[in-house]
């Protein structure tokens, strides 16, 4: 949609670093041609922000050559910062930008990082930015407002988008639960359950079927699942020739599912469909939660287990074959040294392990540390899948494991499980929220 700024609005121009406000009633833009033909493109504004942002009001713009920034001048007494490349990067216009894609078209190739500006002309509530080749490019306020530069707003913003504040616990928590059904056809449901999944890193559904294809269901609830060589979907049994540890009826010590990946699954889903009769207890821990009280207690084991590479692998026969090697930190930190993933499974810990010698014996007392760390009863949440139970969780953040069982002939347990991506989860999330609350 195209319409010139209506000449009412135009409350400041700028020409090169001076400001000048103009006299009520007087309308006249500096270049008079450009007046007349000043057809501005109005950028497309998500629904998002037209439903529920406040209204965010320009007072004054002003632009730096020096520092080739326009800061904009809020209503409030804030101001905020945008530099010259940035703005003429992120031009909403036709030429610039794909509104039906919400994607640049702007090749890197066409943008001169030294860019200056002409003229910027604001409104109340846009900002129009001349170029020196006469290009224009306008900018909602609300627009430029999320998209501030400063750190306190970066940080919330980032926060929003990836979610990432977790609530860490230990035995005391009450495992979230939720039914399946509602799940599947409830908007709120599902976006609470994708909620409590990366805010706890676990919930329980309740009352499925107990037939195969319910795992599947939720990825179709996600948008698809995550295959791997195991399978799209796979069962969890006690089989002949098991080409997996978990495909026997031994003990499962805590471990993370398919650090043999080097981008192990992000979320996992085990329905019961059949417990055991005797044993079988499912065990969690949250992996993140312990890894800082490793941290505080033994500094040591926590560098050790944060920096050194350990080989894993996995071969044999399921979806086709395989031959998988990886190298993973047992705990991963982001850059600002904070946990973001655990990836261990000791029964695809390679016996190959390309450190020095020397090294070898300090890992091992870090690891046992750790996992003697997640043992402990206040860590630790050990109980029985129910048949009809889907236990979904954050597989970069939950360690689990499960107690041995006695296998019986024809009544045997039987789990079927899958992944999921947390790309995919996160976006059904973001979505499910644009849809239910469009998006606060
Ligand atoms: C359950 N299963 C066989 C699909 C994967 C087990 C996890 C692993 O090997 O790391
Ligand atoms: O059998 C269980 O309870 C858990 C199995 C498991 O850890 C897995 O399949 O990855
Ligand atoms: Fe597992
Ligand atoms: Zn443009």
């Amino acid at each position: 949609m195209w319409r010139s700024i209506p000449k009412c609005l135009i409350n400041n121009i700028i020409f090169r670093n001076r400001v000048q406000r103009l006299p009520a009633g007087q309308n006249s833009l500096c270049r008079p041609k450009q007046e007349v033909s000043l057809q501005i493109y109005r950028p497309h504004t998500p629904t998002a922000f037209k439903i529920s942002m406040p209204i965010s009001v320009i007072e004054k713009v002003e632009a730096f050559d020096k520092q080739r920034c326009i800061t904009v001048h809020w209503d409030d007494g804030n101001h905020s910062q945008y530099p010259y490349v940035w703005l003429r990067d992120n031009c909403q216009c036709p030429q610039c930008f794909l509104s039906s894609a919400k994607a640049r078209k702007l090749p890197i190739e066409d943008l001169d990082v030294n860019i200056s500006v002409e003229k910027v002309i604001s409104t109340d509530s846009k900002i129009s930015v001349v170029w020196p080749d006469q290009h224009i490019s306008e900018f909602d306020s609300n627009w430029l407002k999320t998209r501030s530069f400063a750190q306190t707003t970066r940080k919330e913003r980032q926060q929003k988008l990836f979610l990432t504040d977790r609530q860490n616990w230990g035995s005391e928590l009450q495992i979230p639960t939720a039914s399946f059904e509602e799940v599947l056809d409830n908007d709120e449901v599902a976006y609470q359950w994708l909620k409590t999944l990366r805010r706890i890193g676990v919930m329980l559904l309740k009352n499925a079927p107990a037939e195969k294809g319910q795992v599947a269901k939720l990825g179709e609830r996600i948008g698809y699942l995550r295959l791997t060589f195991y399978g799209l979907t796979w069962q969890v049994e006690d089989k002949a020739g098991a080409n997996n540890v978990a495909y026997t009826s031994g003990k499962l010590s805590l471990h993370t599912d398919y650090p043999a990946l080097h981008r192990p699954p992000g979320i996992q889903l085990l329905h019961c469909i059949k417990p055991a009769e005797i044993g079988g207890e499912t065990q969690i821990v949250d992996g993140f939660h312990v890894a800082n009280q490793l941290r505080q207690l033994n500094p040591d084991a926590f560098r050790i287990l944060t920096s050194i590479f350990v080989d894993f692998t996995d071969s044999g026969v399921d979806y086709c074959d395989f031959s998988l090697q990886s190298k993973h930190r047992i705990i991963d930190l982001d850059h600002n040294g904070k946990v973001v993933q655990i990836n261990f499974n000791n029964a695809t810990r390679d016996s190959i392990f390309d450190v020095p010698v020397e090294l070898v014996h300090p890992f091992f007392s870090a690891l046992k540390d750790y996992m003697n760390l997640m043992y402990k009863p206040e860590n630790l949440i050990t109980f029985k899948m129910e048949a009809g139970d889907v236990l979904t969780f954050d597989n970069w953040r939950i360690l689990h494991g499960r107690q041995n069982y006695i296998s019986t002939v024809g009544s045997s347990r039987h789990l079927e499980g899958a992944y999921a991506s947390w790309d995919e989860a996160m976006s059904r999330l973001r979505c499910l929220e644009q849809a239910l609350y469009g998006n606060k």
